[in-house]
């Protein structure tokens, strides 16, 4: 199916009746294809009002439909792998009437989430995620764990993007060895964002290569008309036919997983059946392999490199993305190009993405620079090591993941990376809040798991001219692991540096000098000091403003030199706290200057997690844009306070 214009104003008189998904119990097979149709279409109209992940969900439109006709959510717990894919969930189970508030201020999350709908046993937005909770089910259900919704099958939806991480199988793993009742359903549409790279992948594909898509489809049909009785002798060999023919026993049976499939995941004449003999017949863990296509029935989608993995606003007809004009670059294209640079010029230099080569700006490195750009998959605990690996061998590795994801790869980046002094370059994408993704993707915590480490160089840009000087500098830093920050979306619009310059290490410099109070700005929110200082000039204070540039090592002259020539210091940084804030904390207590009085104040993530919004507003709940600094400075200063936040 593609979007015809006539669609984009489509009748749906079946999804109309679904408040939850009791209601699809009452719905025959063929109703059921027919509400699939709508779901789709419903689909594309909803993420085109308020943008989101598109193509994931297109993909699971007859699933969605065949696991909610077949089983009992909310005592059945369905649990999507990074939840990319839960918007036609999010429908069938009560929540279509919000669809327009995806991913908004105060509106549905992009993901699942339990506290948002029972229907939502278990939150993500990471990957990999799915089975071990599906298995942490099972397991409470028999050793009968209370539950609010109750108990019955853990059904873990997982795809071939999120199978790629060491989680995945270190959960197969436990789960073969345990034994319990559990699916896996393997939702195989050979894409990640990119298209997937690795052996895992390969595999998969020559799970089904060897039938021709045709004959697989009639051999599966066939198959499903014996299955009732699956574990008899006829229904044996219905089972063997649906494993692929001559393919023979799976690496998920040597695991320890009946195998299904592969099978046509947009055809309802083969999920239904094979679901209900699964959920009627099933012992032990099962893993359904299930072949979908990203983006299915939306022309836009289907045919787009990503298979329309995410998309702003969109026309339906047309599939246009409504677009802002820009006056700045992004961070990552900044990035990007500025290790091109390095790499023209520096055979040493290498990349390395955890499947987030558009992401991250690393497409043009592996267009330009092939044999020295490595997407590793989602694998980013394998990507931190490897890029130690590199670092020893005598490589310059630029590992550039985004802050929430590196986190994964923390131990790596503490035993691989950090002990043995190795001189990874981390570029950190996606520093502090992030917006529609929401908490889950927030970049709050690199700075503190980073600046406790010792010997790690750590470093925020302030703005994109920053950014380049802070990619020149890692690339020439061999002495240990050196990180870098910067923000998801556009600079601030400064001339930009022919060249990279390299820094000089743990010295920050300064931006403006004032009186009284001085600003100690760790990364982004600088623009905001500044606006904050336009304001207090009206009111005759003008604070000493000063770019950290270095949470560490920390530029103890200047901050002690600061502390001595003003009544108050306050630091910022789009981070949690334990990072720069209280590095620089320490440093006063240390050298005894809060004993003369300095008044200290530091301005950090609060401490709690920020749904999504526009980071504005985000940072509005953080009390971090220029009004909560002028707040605070008026506050330090024991004048009028104008924000109870501040
Ligand atoms: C740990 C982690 N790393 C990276 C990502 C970014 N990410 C989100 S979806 C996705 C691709 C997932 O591919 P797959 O599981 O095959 O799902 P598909 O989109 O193809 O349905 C990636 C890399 C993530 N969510 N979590
Ligand atoms: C689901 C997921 O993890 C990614 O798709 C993420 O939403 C991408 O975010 P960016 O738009 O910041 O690349
Ligand atoms: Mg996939």
């Amino acid at each position: 199916m593609s979007m015809s214009p006539e669609d984009t104003h489509l009748e749906t008189p079946l999804l109309d009746r679904i408040s939850s998904p009791a209601d699809l119990k009452a719905l025959s097979d063929s109703d059921l294809e027919r509400l699939a149709h709508e779901l789709r279409a419903d689909t594309v109209a909803a993420v085109s009002k308020t943008g989101g992940h598109l193509g994931a969900g297109l993909g699971v439109v007859e699933l969605t439909v065949a696991l909610h006709a077949v089983f009992d959510a909310p005592r059945d717990k369905i649990i999507w792998d990074v939840s990319h894919q839960c918007y036609p969930h999010k429908i069938l189970t009560g929540r279509r009437d919000r669809m327009g508030t995806l991913r908004q201020k105060d509106g549905l999350s992009g993901f699942t989430k339990r506290s948002e709908s029972p229907y939502d046993p278990f939150g993500a937005a990471h990957s990999s995620t799915s089975i071990s909770a599906a298995l942490g089910f099972a397991v409470a259900r028999d050793l009968g764990g209370a539950c609010d919704t109750g108990h019955g099958d853990a059904i873990a939806v997982i795809g071939d993007g999120s199978i790629s991480a060491g989680m995945a199988y270190e959960a197969l793993n436990n789960a073969g060895h345990l034994k319990k009742r559990l699916i896996v359903i393997l939702n195989d549409n050979e894409m990640s964002i990119a298209p997937p790279t690795g052996a895992m992948s390969s595999y998969l594909s020559r799970l089904y290569a060897e039938a021709p898509f045709q004959d697989l489809k009639a051999a599966a049909k066939g198959a499903v008309s014996l299955l009732p009785e699956p574990f008899r002798e006829g229904a044996k060999r219905a089972k063997e036919m649906l494993k692929g023919m001559a393919v023979g026993g799976t690496l998920f049976e040597e695991l320890g997983f009946s195998y299904l499939g592969p099978i046509d995941g947009h055809d309802l004449d083969q999920l239904l059946p094979v679901l209900r003999t699964v959920k009627a017949r099933a012992t032990g863990p099962i893993l359904i392999h299930v072949i979908t296509k990203k983006g299915k029935g939306y022309a836009p989608a289907e045919h787009s490199a990503d298979r329309g993995h995410a998309r702003g606003k969109f026309d339906m007809v047309t599939g246009e993305v409504k677009k802002a004009p820009s006056n700045a670059p992004s961070y990552t294209k900044v990035f990007a190009e500025a290790l091109l640079e390095e790499a023209a010029v520096d055979p040493r230099v290498c990349a390395v993405t955890a499947a987030m080569p558009d992401g991250t700006g690393l497409d043009l490195f592996a267009e330009r620079y092939p044999s020295r750009c490595f997407d590793v998959g989602i694998a980013e605990q394998h990507g931190v090591t490897f890029s130690a690996g590199l670092a020893a061998g005598g490589m310059r590795p630029f590992c550039a993941m985004y802050s929430t994801f590196l986190q994964r790869g923390y131990d790596q980046v503490v035993h691989d990376v950090a002990i043995q002094r190795l001189p990874v370059r981390f570029a950190i994408d996606r520093a502090g809040l992030v917006g529609a993704d929401g908490a889950t993707h927030a970049g709050s915590f690199d700075v503190a798991y980073l600046a406790n480490l010792p010997g790690f160089v750590v470093m925020a840009a302030a703005d994109e001219a920053e950014l380049k000087h802070m990619v020149a500098t890692a690339a020439a830093h061999d002495a240990g692991p050196i990180a870098f920050r910067y923000p998801r979306g556009e600079g601030e619009g400064v001339e930009m540096p022919e060249r990279g310059e390299v820094l000089e290490i743990g010295k920050g410099r300064m931006i403006q000098q004032g009186s009284r109070v001085a600003i100690l700005s760790f990364g982004t929110r600088l623009g905001e000091v500044l606006r904050a200082c336009e304001a207090l000039n009206a009111r005759g204070i003008t604070p000493t403003v000063a770019d950290a540039r270095f949470a560490k090592p920390l530029d103890r002259e200047m901050i002690l030199s600061l502390a001595a020539d003003h009544e108050a210091l306050i630091t910022i940084e789009e981070g949690a706290v334990g990072g720069f804030g209280s590095h620089v904390a320490q440093l006063l207590a240390d050298e005894a200057v809060f004993d003369d009085g300095l008044k200290f104040r530091s301005m950090v993530l609060p401490d709690v997690f920020i749904d999504q919004a526009n980071p504005r507003d985000m940072y509005d709940v953080a009390a971090m844009n220029a009004e909560h600094i002028e707040a605070k400075v008026l506050s330090v200063l024991g004048v009028e306070v104008l924000d109870k936040r501040a």
